[in-house]
């Protein structure tokens, strides 16, 4: 548990505010002190996380995917203490069954849209030596069957944000790969039956809470772990050891 007020008087920015895992974030960011703004492209699950929230989260309709409107916001914002980039997400497909525009639709949104989030936030975070959390998937390097576009996608981050901590050593930048978190969009996506198959599968036998990303996102942004850059902490309840989120019914499709 994080001592109360350790983050206040910081400012973040939290991509995909407005629903699961990014609404827990910015609650917890909220409520250890820090001024929190939300983007998402729905402005009504937004404005539900601020009356959740209070004062301390404002936040802004914004599609990432549209460079022109997400740079501009973000430089706009000026000094940063954090950028978490949760925004995310892809459909389930057997690779044989994704068209280019699937892939890259679903690139876009995982990697070259995050990317350009990170650039538009960097001379911000350079001022106060701020911090990047991109929330990723779990060993996307070992395949995800159903995911062949997302694990490509979010690979390619776990490698753009050990670049930059290299290339930008006074921002510190991290990969949080959570397993399963049973939020109401991977509900969505896949039947009960077959998350608690997954779930069944990790070496823990369980899934993660949205309060423990929250809690691990926090801990980031205090600095407590800046000895780390460049980083992909894996918050899966092993699951990555055994590769055990596959998510069509046949491993080969
Ligand atoms: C159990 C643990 C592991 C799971 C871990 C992951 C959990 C999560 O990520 S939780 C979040 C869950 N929610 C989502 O992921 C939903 C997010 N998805 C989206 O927002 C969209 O699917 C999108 C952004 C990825 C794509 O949206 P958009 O650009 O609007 O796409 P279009 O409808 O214009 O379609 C573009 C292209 O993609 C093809 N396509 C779309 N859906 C499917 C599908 N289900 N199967 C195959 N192909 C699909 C679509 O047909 C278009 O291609 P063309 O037909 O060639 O034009
Ligand atoms: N739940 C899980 O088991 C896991 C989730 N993850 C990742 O964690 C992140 C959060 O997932 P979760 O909370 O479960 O799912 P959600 O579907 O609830 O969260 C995705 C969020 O991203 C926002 N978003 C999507 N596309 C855009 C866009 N183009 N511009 C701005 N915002 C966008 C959505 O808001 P809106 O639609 O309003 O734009 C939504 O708030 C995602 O990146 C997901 O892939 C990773 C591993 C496991």
């Amino acid at each position: 548990m994080l001592p109360d007020g350790v983050l206040r008087g910081k400012t973040a920015l939290v991509s995909g505010a407005g629903s699961g895992i990014g609404r827990a974030v910015s609650l917890r960011l909220v409520e250890l002190g820090a001024s929190v703004v939300g983007v998402g492209r729905r402005a009504e699950r937004l404005a539900e996380t601020a009356s959740l929230a209070g004062e301390g989260f404002r936040y802004q309709a914004l599609d990432i995917r549209d460079r022109a409107a997400a740079g501009a916001f973000v430089a706009g914002l000026g000094g940063l203490d954090l950028l978490v980039n949760n925004a995310g997400g892809q459909f389930i497909a057997p690779a044989s069954a994704i068209s280019p525009r699937g892939f890259a639709a679903v690139a876009d949104l995982n990697l070259t849209a995050t990317a350009s989030m990170i650039q538009a936030a960097r001379e911000g975070l350079a001022e106060r030596g701020g911090r990047v959390v991109n929330l990723s998937l779990s060993a996307p390097e070992r395949g995800i069957p159903g995911l062949a576009h997302s694990a490509a996608a979010r690979a390619g981050i776990a490698a753009l944000t050990r670049t930059l901590a290299r290339q930008w050593p006074g921002i510190r930048l991290f990969c949080l790969a959570p397993g399963t978190v049973l939020t109401e969009g991977v509900g969505e996506e896949l039947p009960p039956e077959q998350l608690a198959r997954i779930v069944a599968k990790t070496p823990l036998g369980r899934d993660t809470s949205t309060a423990e990303v929250a809690e691990w996102v926090a801990a980031l942004g205090t600095g407590i772990a800046d000895a780390v850059s460049g980083s992909l902490i894996e918050l899966d309840g092993g699951s990555g050891l055994v590769a055990a989120a596959s998510l069509n019914e046949s491993e080969q499709a």
